[in-house]
């Protein structure tokens, strides 16, 4: 068999961002190889290996910065084992299982940590949609605090806009914002809370365009910034020199063909994402506790200090 029809699918849902998030993305790729291990018909271990590793092939190829997207695949091919089909079959599921079970159980224990910064009657100003962000506002308003939100609508894919939703079925009190109004608004906000797609080893937090030029108003305005990102968010390359590669995206999200054309020859760019210093970062919250961020490297090197190769490629290939 080649590639299941979910990873196919699956792929192409994270390409167009029907499926997105870093956490949503990590456990979608998940599903989609326990997908494939479940109804592969290989019939010897070493088909059966090379099966698994293309499909995680296809699904790395989709978008490059959240590194949720890699550490999902390295988890599950690092504990494919066992020296018949079936046995290296069970392994692939297990393992597939057990990754979202963590990353649920992460994140409500980092949306615990997360709430314990926020006060009854504190203000926070987002960006984009963070799950694990949102789970810090969910958990401190169950813990009975009332929380309002000012939410940047997040141009040019208006993630805001899943954010607003989500927060009022939490209850909470929303105010939108075009992006360019943030500084404006930030006089009225206690905490600036954010995700991330990746966390480098210096602490530098590459999350949605606009997080870096928001972190360093808020800063200006005193207000903390605070990034919840559960520990598959951090990226083990960073800790060799590597750095994080922006995606950059279709221009039609920023202008139509039509209306481009009515503008005349322009060029336009489209970057998903930015690098925020440690600099401007308060904290770190994550399900093993928050961090400022110049210390993060350490509990990376708790996490990953292992190594990262890349269990997708082919042997020859690593
Ligand atoms: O994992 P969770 O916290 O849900 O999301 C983390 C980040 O993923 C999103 O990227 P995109 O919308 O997929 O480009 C945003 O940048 C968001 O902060």
């Amino acid at each position: 068999m080649d590639r299941h029809p979910t990873v196919e699918a699956t792929a192409e849902d994270i390409a167009s961002m029907e499926i997105r998030g870093a956490a949503t993305i990590g456990a979608a790729a998940a599903a989609a190889l326990r997908e494939q291990a479940e109804s592969s018909d290989a019939e010897t271990p070493e088909a059966f290996r090379a099966e698994l590793r293309a499909a995680a092939r296809r699904l790395h190829e989709t978008r490059p910065t959240a590194v949720s997207l890699p550490n999902s695949l390295r988890y599950v091919l690092r504990r494919m084992d066992g020296t018949d089909v079936p046995a290296l079959r069970s392994s692939v599921v297990d393992a597939a299982t057990a990754f979202e079970v963590r990353l649920d159980r992460a994140q409500s224990q980092l949306g615990a940590i997360g709430a314990n910064r926020l006060q009854d009657g504190d203000v926070v100003m987002t960006h984009c949609h963070s799950t694990d962000a949102l789970a810090c506002v969910e958990a401190a308003v169950e813990q009975g605090k009332h929380v309002e939100a000012i939410v940047k609508e997040t141009r040019p894919r208006l993630q805001g806009h899943i954010t607003a939703r989500q927060l009022r079925e939490m209850g909470v009190p929303v105010t939108l914002i075009v992006d360019n109004a943030a500084r404006r608004y930030l006089d009225d906000a206690d905490h600036v809370l954010v995700g991330a797609d990746a966390i480098a080893a210096d602490g530098s937090v590459i999350n949605k365009i606009g997080t870096s030029g928001l972190a360093v108003n808020a800063r200006e305005r005193g207000v903390p910034i605070v990034v919840a990102a559960q520990t598959i968010k951090l990226h083990p390359a960073t800790m060799t020199g590597h750095t994080v590669e922006i995606e950059m995206r279709d221009e039609r999200e920023v202008v139509d063909d039509e209306e481009r054309a009515t503008i005349g020859g322009i060029e336009v760019e489209n970057p998903a994402f930015d690098v925020t210093p440690p600099r401007y970062v308060d904290a770190i919250v994550t399900e093993s506790g928050q961090f400022p961020p110049e210390s993060i490297v350490t509990l990376m090197r708790e996490l990953f200090g292992d190594g990262v190769a890349d269990p997708w490629l082919d042997p020859e290939e690593r």
